[in-house]
């Protein structure tokens, strides 16, 4: 069991780098913080479970990922409401758009590139345990 702990406090060490470097690159700046309902007045009626880099980063530290799969899932989740809220052609939806698959990309492309598969391996076997 302790053994599971420390495992799940690596993985929690590793995804705050992930989120952190994500949370600093300014082309993904919409995305850092909960939607301003000032900016964007009717964003809580059409979307239904809002995600941003920020809570993501409070998740992390409430135990809230026991594997990186779960980590991806919210960015995932980040992704698909920019796409549901920008819907139109015109520039602006367009490029936010653009953004949410390129952090979306960015995202799975870091963690393959950063964690060992045997790794993500434990902390599944982990997750299906708990
Ligand atoms: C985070 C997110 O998806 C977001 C924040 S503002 C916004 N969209 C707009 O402000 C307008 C451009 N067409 C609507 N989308």
């Amino acid at each position: 069991y302790a053994r599971e702990e420390h495992t799940l406090r690596e993985l929690r060490i590793f995804l705050r780098e992930v989120c952190a470097k994500l949370a600093r690159n300014r082309l993904f700046f919409m995305f850092t913080k909960p939607v301003d309902v000032e900016e964007a007045p009717d964003y809580y009626d059409i979307i239904e479970k809002p995600m941003d880099l920020e809570s993501m980063m409070t998740r992390i530290d409430q135990h809230h990922y026991v594997c990186a799969k779960d980590f991806l899932d919210d960015i995932d989740l980040i992704c698909r409401n920019a796409l549901e809220y920008n819907p139109d052609r015109d520039q602006a939806d367009k490029l936010i758009r653009h953004r949410a698959c390129f952090l979306r990309d960015t995202a799975y492309a870091l963690i393959k590139a950063e964690m060992d598969t045997d790794f993500e391996d434990r902390c599944q076997a982990i997750s299906a345990d708990r």
